[in-house]
């Protein structure tokens, strides 16, 4: 059994990043950048008003109560080719480019007209008031977004207000995935009296698609090899493929004994759930063997299949982050598998984290799974623990990215 950082390690060496593509920016959110946004515009182009009033020189309502003459009018999208002078105001509104020689912005409530064409400034203004100078948020040329970047809302905002409406980003990870097992059947089908319902297909299948890729579902493989063999062919040309199921020892398991075209690299790690973990490749494809058990399937793709999307979008992420906290109980003694624990976190009476490991740890307790807000990681040979003690953890609810 090899621990979990070489078995990681030896997977990643085999994952490169892949080619970029360019997309519009309507299909950028979620993509990971590969080339950085450069602004093509400044923002704003000339200095605007930010508010709807009067456009002055703030040397002539330095005396205010002081009238003014108005002379003119600019809404947003107009130009004034006139220079203010001395004496005069311009009507201007939100977003209105100022006309030369103005220097401030009279907001409309701190006015009143004062007859045909004129108007009372109340109050005196500084140089610049509610004035937004050329370039404020950003000039032509700045670098709005830097690679290796996975593009939220907001960056997309900001790239379509640089007026750079295509983007180079990564190619999304093509992943085959195959279930195996006479035992499932598909989701909404009906079981025969020794089947389940197969999770693991959709669930990694959803688990792609949340990191930023394509998951192409090859189906649920029965255990015989031709069938196996035949079926898994489906993922040439995928940047990557993940089974699930039959990577054990039994003789239906015929992940790492009946497949033709695999060149096994490893199998068998010290991994708790996820001993029997296998990776090699299938012809060119990657391959990425996951056990069965439905618990051990979805922490393997958290600790394994997630650096490798991640590594293949060019992010250079890859690595679970840890945080620790306080456990509510103790724990014995771990063995030589590193643990993965489903947990529940909680907070003492000083607002501290604690967690609570769930009573029962069975790889097959997919209800344990989804209510767990935390996996307890516990190196090999960990000593027993007691409560108040810290351990590591890795959260659940923020693993995969905020959509
Ligand atoms: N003698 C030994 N038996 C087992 C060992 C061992 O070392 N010696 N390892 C155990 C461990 S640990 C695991 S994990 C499992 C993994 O086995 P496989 O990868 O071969 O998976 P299967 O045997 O096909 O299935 C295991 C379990 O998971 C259920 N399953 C399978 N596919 C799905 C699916 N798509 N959706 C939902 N559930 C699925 C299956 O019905 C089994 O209950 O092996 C232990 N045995
Ligand atoms: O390692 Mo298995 O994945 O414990 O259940």
């Amino acid at each position: 059994m090899i621990p979990v950082e070489e078995a990681l390690q030896r997977i990643l060496e085999k994952i490169s990043a892949l080619p970029e593509e360019l997309v519009s920016l309507d299909q950028a959110r979620g993509r990971v950048l590969a080339r950085p946004v450069t602004a093509r515009v400044s923002h704003p182009p000339k200095a605007v008003s930010a508010m709807d009033g009067y456009a002055v020189r703030a040397a002539d309502v330095a005396g205010a109560p002081v009238e003014l003459e108005v002379a003119g009018h600019i809404a947003a999208g107009e130009t004034f080719s006139a220079e203010l002078g001395p004496g005069h105001a311009v009507r201007i509104f939100t977003g209105a480019q100022l006309p030369r020689g103005a220097d401030a912005i009279v907001i409309q409530e701190d006015t009143e007209e004062a007859g045909e064409a004129r108007v009372l400034v109340r109050n005196p203004v500084p140089k610049g008031y509610y004035v937004r100078p050329e370039g404020l948020d950003f000039q032509a040329g700045d670098i709005g977004v830097s690679p290796g970047k996975r593009l939220s809302v907001r960056d997309v905002a900001l790239a379509a207000a640089m007026n750079v409406p295509w983007l180079h980003v990564y190619r999304k990870p093509r992943v085959a995935v195959l279930a195996t097992g006479d035992e499932v059947v598909m989701p909404g089908d009906a079981p025969g009296p020794a089947q389940i319902v197969s999770s693991n297909g959709l669930a990694l299948c959803s688990f792609i698609e949340a990191c930023g890729g394509t998951a192409l579902n090859l189906g649920i493989a029965p255990d015989n090899a031709e069938a196996l063999n035949s079926m898994i062919s489906g993922a040439r040309g995928a940047d990557l493929l993940v089974t699930t199921g039959g990577a054990s020892v039994g003789e239906h398991d015929l992940i790492r004994s009946g497949l033709h075209d695999l060149r096994m690299d490893f199998w068998k790690i010290a991994m708790r759930p996820g001993k029997p973990l296998l990776f090699g490749q299938l012809g060119e494809v990657p391959m990425l063997g996951l056990p069965g058990n439905p618990v051990s399937t979805l922490v393997c793709a958290l600790v394994f299949l997630r650096p490798c999307l991640d590594r293949m979008q060019g992010l250079s992420e890859g690595k679970q982050k840890m945080e620790t906290a306080r456990l509510v109980e103790g724990l014995s003694e771990n063995d030589r598998r590193q643990d993965y624990m489903r947990a529940l976190l909680e907070h003492d009476a000083e607002g501290g984290l604690t967690v609570r490991a769930a009573p029962r740890q069975d790889s097959s307790m997919l209800s344990t799974l989804s209510h767990s807000t935390a996996l307890i990681v516990r190196p090999p040979h960990d000593p027993a623990r007691q409560a108040g003690d810290a351990v590591s953890i890795l959260r659940l609810d923020n693993q995969v990215y905020p959509m």
